[in-house]
């Protein structure tokens, strides 16, 4: 059976992967899954139940049967958990910390990788998150690993948060990223690690245009895409 081909775009937090991947998914027409979405509605399920985010006896039957729908209308996408619409709320660096926490259990991590396949549908993926190549798809057609400064990761994460109304505070950011990156990349299942055959691209100095123009012309030479690029 001929499977739907898979892009897949990993790095740290702020590295610009959800706008590349949307902006891709968009001009190629794609399915797209925000897995870190996934981990962050799993913290605020365990904020809701009360558990603690280290209890994985207690969390894995709420990831194994987590109410979550993924909501995508003309006026933008909604993530429904539990009936209640928490879009808003899963963003903040408080849940993203909680996401960074629960999401190296490997219990867990198991628990939610069928939910992760699923959205590998026809005409294709655009799939972000930190183990999308190494883990979840590692036989997908296109690897990116993105990157940046933790310093202008940060900056990013700052306006972002701004822009949304949320209360932040520049060097609280960093040290929370700072303590997010060295967590995800030392764990022991699925850690932040790129692919063999990934893209590695830092983007500190390049604005979105420019990362997007070079992940076109990578994915183009991987897949025959170039014609929807
Ligand atoms: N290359 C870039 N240069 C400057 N800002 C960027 C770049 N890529 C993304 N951004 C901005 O940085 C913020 C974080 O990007 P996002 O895509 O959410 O990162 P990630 O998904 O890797 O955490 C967003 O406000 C986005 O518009
Ligand atoms: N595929 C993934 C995606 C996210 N995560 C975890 O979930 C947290 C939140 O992910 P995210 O992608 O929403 O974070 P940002 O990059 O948006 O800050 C990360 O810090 C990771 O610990 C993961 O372990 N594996």
């Amino acid at each position: 059976m001929q499977v739907s081909p898979v892009i897949t775009i990993d790095g740290p937090s702020g590295a610009g992967k959800g706008t590349l991947s949307a902006l891709l998914a968009k001009s190629l027409g794609w399915n797209f899954l925000d897995s870190g979405a996934i981990y962050r509605v799993l913290a605020i399920a365990a904020i809701h139940h009360q558990i603690e985010p280290d209890d994985e006896d207690a969390l894995l039957p709420l990831a194994s049967s987590l109410d979550v729908s993924f909501i995508t209308s003309e006026k933008g996408s909604k993530i429904i958990l539990e009936g209640e619409d928490v879009t808003y709320e899963i963003r903040t660096e408080e849940v993203g910390s909680i996401a960074s926490k629960v999401a190296s259990l490997p219990r867990i991590r198991e628990a939610l990788l069928r939910r992760q396949r699923a959205f590998r549908e026809e005409p294709g993926l655009v799939a972000d998150g930190r183990d999308m190549g190494t883990v979840v798809f590692p036989n997908a057609e296109a690897k990116i690993f993105l990157t940046a400064s933790a310093d202008e990761r940060a900056q990013r994460r700052y306006n972002q948060l701004k822009d949304k109304g949320h209360d932040v505070n520049i060097a609280r950011l960093l040290s929370d990223i700072k303590a997010r990156d060295e967590r995800d990349a030392n764990r022991s299942v699925a850690p932040l690690v790129p692919a063999d055959d990934a893209l590695v691209l830092d983007s500190t100095h390049l604005n979105v245009e420019q990362v997007l123009e070079k992940v076109k012309e990578f994915v183009g030479s991987k897949l025959s895409v170039q014609c929807a690029l």
